[in-house]
């Protein structure tokens, strides 16, 4: 670990914050959170605890990483939405968007399913890393370009159960 980017504190005040926004947003309607796995499922945890509106939670798992730091672009389906989304109020929960490709593609895909409306709620931007720009609706924290772990961010798969997030020692990947 390098240092501490993040603390628990910062996280927990943030999700509290985007929580209020979306229920003000979505007051009246039901939410469908479409978790994506495996980055955001601490997120997604936390976010449904906080969010003070009826949902009801899904899991998409894509991988775009493997093991190594920066995106192959190519996004693949390793575990696929257990039902229809048509006509819902879909609000998809990320950790991080740091290339964008990831979730552009999957906007594309879930778009083209004829959701009542999909938003985008993202824990961390990486600015200075986007390849492809994405609408957005709802942004935790914009960050350096740099490799960051823990809060479900994996190098590797390893870091995942940290509780705060931390960027790692450039030795560690390079
Ligand atoms: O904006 P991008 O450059 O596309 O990167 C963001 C995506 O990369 C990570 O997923 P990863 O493919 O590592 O899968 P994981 O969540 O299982 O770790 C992260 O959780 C995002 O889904
Ligand atoms: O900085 C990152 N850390 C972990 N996983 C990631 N996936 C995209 N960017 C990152
Ligand atoms: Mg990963």
């Amino acid at each position: 670990m390098d240092h501490v980017l993040l603390s628990e504190e910062q996280i927990r005040e943030k999700i509290a914050e985007l929580a209020a926004a979306v229920a003000a947003d979505y007051a009246g309607r039901e939410v469908l959170l479409v978790g994506v796995l495996k980055g955001a499922v601490l997120f997604m945890s936390d976010f449904a605890r906080a969010l003070q509106l009826p949902t009801q939670m899904e899991f998409m798992a894509v991988s775009s990483y493997g093991s190594s730091t920066s995106s192959s672009g190519v996004v693949r389906i390793l575990k696929d939405l257990d039902r229809d989304i048509t006509g819902k109020h879909v609000l998809v929960l990320e950790d991080i968007i740091d290339s964008g490709l990831t979730l552009s593609w999957l906007l594309k895909n879930l778009g083209g399913r004829a959701p009542a409306s999909l938003e985008v709620c993202a824990l961390l931007r990486k600015p200075d890393a986007v390849k492809v720009e994405v609408p957005v609706r709802y942004i935790g924290f914009d960050i350096p370009n740099e490799f960051v772990v823990g809060y479900g961010l994996d190098y590797a798969e390893r870091y995942r159960d940290l509780p705060y997030i931390a960027t790692l020692k450039p030795e560690v990947y390079a």
